[in-house]
């Protein structure tokens, strides 16, 4: 298929306006002093040249106007990288874009044979709905509307996909250099550097290239050269797209975006290649929440996005350590400063601290950022939100300790929460990892981990990997996984809570609809797959009765499916690799007093628990920066970290 069509003239009838970096600015910049790719690759060094042929600002207005008047027919979408942000981001795509056939390619042959499967190698709510319509389709549907045709397609043949798209995003991992020059705190650009060389091998000329990963501030310069070294002389825009979902709800942040963030070149070219990208999510996002910059201040934002909201969740843990030492209450604290709207009320839950695969990162990408540009004082800023991070994670370590009497040696201690949030079965940089591991070194009897999501294997092997096999019960040591949660909490000493799962919470009813919603039982996709209409409340979409008997069927699974044999061996205890008919009731606490010992601790690391119940129930309790009965009683209160 031929690249990017334009349904009209290639200049929008309006003159499009755009937000360039001030030629002056850039190149006072040094070369020598600018990030480059860990590993030093001449293809990767920023050449930090300005752009030329200015072509003014693309603003709300001249954007709607363009997508109006000229928006070029994007008919072929490929994502490269079918993982977190490619496989829900792709879905959704394809759900509201019927008319554009969207590939996710990925390298890794067992990810995408399960997303081919009844087994979507990852759980979010709502997904699995919306991936039955577009990637199986349906023979007749609700409301004499036609059949839909399959449109989005999963496979392992990169450059196939590449060589027919009109737009090709790239949503590769990107995580933390490990090695080397920049260990620990420069993005490793190795996924995304190959990617880009082999986009630049195949891509069809005129093709757009997105940026959907999360890259270091100037990237795009370096696509664009590696594209140039490969393809001489042939056309191409390099846009970034970066993604803002976030796990455990990634399908109402699609459906639902705040804002979808384009940024191109500062060229008539780059401002088509824009409004080409805009009219695909102007299917179901207006106008009005399509941000377009220049391309550098939008891969920043996104940095800067994610830093400033793990700023924020240090920021609470620092001052809930406060409240441990003086009495205040974090929760109170957090209520009467979030009630100042400037400051705001989301991402203020105090606990044991940010984890998932991007926080950390992404922080650590600016640090770098700052460094190389020879800004210690906004690199150190930036660090010590990660280091507060870490003092949050260590506190409930301590915590345990201090509540059994400074020794675990002969004790059962129970982990309730694996994943690094709730709604999730993702697990990267989880809390809970460093504290089984911590925990393990004190020589327990037994560390039992329960997760609602998590697979019993899947927190085995991540724990061998991260702690060493060694903790492991089968190799002699301490860690169990259980698929019961009161067999883990069965005979213990103290109960953690690490994860903010509903199922954990003693609170009032609502949360058990609201555990409903998040398992899928409640949320509905309206209407035919051919009008898109998806009802508001979609966080879990499920396909009605009608919708659903019109579906095309499931691929079968080969004989020996490794997920069928999984699912066959957790069958006793409804624990298999699609969480999202098996998500549990809220936890009955009483149950777990009477089952474990005495003086019943629990530690809450993540302010789910109401404490007063608790403690009515019999429970000591310790929560982080939150009082409970016995802190209250013995004011002033110790000073602990
Ligand atoms: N996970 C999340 O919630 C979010 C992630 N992001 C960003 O999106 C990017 C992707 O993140 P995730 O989807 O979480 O990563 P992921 O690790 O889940 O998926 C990346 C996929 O890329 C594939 N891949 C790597 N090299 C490849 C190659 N040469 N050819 C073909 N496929 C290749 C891998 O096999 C993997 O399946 C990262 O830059 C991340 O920072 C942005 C917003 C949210
Ligand atoms: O780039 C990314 O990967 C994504 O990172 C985060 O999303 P995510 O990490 O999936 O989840 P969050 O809801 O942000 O939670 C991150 C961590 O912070 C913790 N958290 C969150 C909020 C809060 O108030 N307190 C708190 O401790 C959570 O438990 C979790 O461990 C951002 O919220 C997304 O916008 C972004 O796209």
């Amino acid at each position: 298929m031929a690249a990017l069509t334009p349904a009209t003239p290639a200049t929008p009838a309006t003159p499009l306006q755009f937000s360039g970096l001030d030629a002056e600015d850039i190149t006072t910049l040094d070369d020598s002093t600018a990030p480059t790719t860990p590993d030093g690759s001449s293809s990767f060094s920023p050449n930090l040249r300005p752009q030329d042929d200015d072509a003014g600002y693309l603003n709300v207005s001249s954007l709607s106007a363009a997508l109006a008047a000229a928006a070029p027919a994007v008919r072929n979408v490929c994502f490269i990288g079918a993982g977190f942000v490619g496989g829900p981001t792709a879905a959704v795509i394809a759900l509201h874009n019927p008319h554009i056939r969207v590939t996710v390619v990925d390298k890794d042959h067992t990810r995408i044979r399960r997303w081919n499967s009844k087994h979507p190698p990852i759980y979010e709510p709502g997904l699995n709905d919306i991936l039955r319509v577009v990637r199986d389709g349906s023979t007749a549907t609700k409301g004499d509307a036609a059949a839909r045709q399959p449109n989005l397609i999963f496979t392992t043949d990169v450059a196939t996909c590449v060589r027919e798209a009109d737009v090709v995003l790239i949503a590769v991992n990107t995580p933390t250099k490990e090695r080397g020059n920049g260990a620990g705190s420069a993005t490793d650009m190795a996924a995304f550097e190959a990617v880009t060389a082999m986009v630049a091998r195949h891509a069809s000329p005129g093709a757009i290239i997105v940026e959907k990963s999360t890259v270091p501030c100037r990237t795009a310069q370096l696509v664009q050269d590696t594209l140039a070294l490969h393809r001489p002389g042939v056309e191409f825009q390099v846009l970034s797209n970066p993604e803002f979902l976030a796990a455990g709800t990634a399908i109402k942040d699609l459906q639902h975006a705040d804002r979808i963030l384009i940024g191109s070149s500062n060229t008539a070219a780059g401002h088509k290649a824009a409004t080409a990208l805009a009219s695909v999510y102007a299917s179901w996002i207006p106008t009005e929440r399509i941000i377009t910059t220049n391309v550098f201040s939008s891969e920043l934002a996104k940095l800067v996005a994610n830093s400033m909201l793990a700023q924020r969740i240090s920021s609470i843990n620092s001052i809930a350590a406060v409240c441990d030492a003086t009495g205040a209450d974090i929760d109170e604290v957090a209520r009467a400063v979030g009630a100042d709207p400037r400051i705001g009320s989301k991402f203020l839950k105090a606990g044991i601290g940010f984890g998932g695969s991007c926080f950390k990162k992404d922080i650590l990408s600016l640090v770098y950022l700052a460094e190389t540009l020879v800004l210690p004082e906004v690199a150190q800023y930036w660090r010590a939100v990660v280091e507060m991070n870490e003092f949050a994670r260590n506190r409930l370590v301590t915590r345990v300790l201090r509540c059994l009497n400074n020794t675990l040696t002969g004790k059962k201690v129970t982990v309730l929460g694996f994943a690094f949030k709730k709604d999730t079965n993702d697990t990267r940089e989880s809390p809970a990892l460093d504290i089984i591991h911590a925990l393990a070194k004190e020589n327990p009897r037994e560390i039992a981990v329960y997760d609602p999501l998590c697979t019993a294997p899947q927190m085995a092997e991540q724990i061998g990997r991260y702690a060493g096999t060694d903790v492991l019960k089968s190799n002699g040591g301490p860690v169990v996984v259980y698929t019961d949660v009161y067999g883990a909490c069965h005979g213990s000493d103290a109960v953690l809570i690490t994860t903010e799962f509903d199922e954990f919470k003693n609170g009032p009813a609502e949360v058990e609809a609201q555990l409903e919603v998040s398992s899928g039982a409640a949320g509905k996709l309206e209407g035919t797959p051919d009008n898109q209409v998806v009802s508001a409340d979609d966080s879990a979409a499920a396909v009605d009765g009608q919708l659903a008997a019109s579906l095309n069927p499931v691929p079968p699974c080969e004989e020996d499916c490794p997920e069928c044999q999984a699912e066959e061996d957790s069958a006793a205890d409804k624990k298999n690799d699609e969480p999202q008919s098996h998500r549990k009731a809220r936890l009955d606490w009483t149950k777990v007093y009477y089952d474990m010992n005495s003086p019943h601790w629990v530690l809450d690391g993540r302010g789910v628990l109401d404490i007063s119940v608790m403690e009515k129930l019999g429970f000591r309790v310790e929560s982080i920066g939150r009082q409970s009965g016995l802190a209250r009683k013995s004011f002033p209160p110790k000073n602990y970290r």
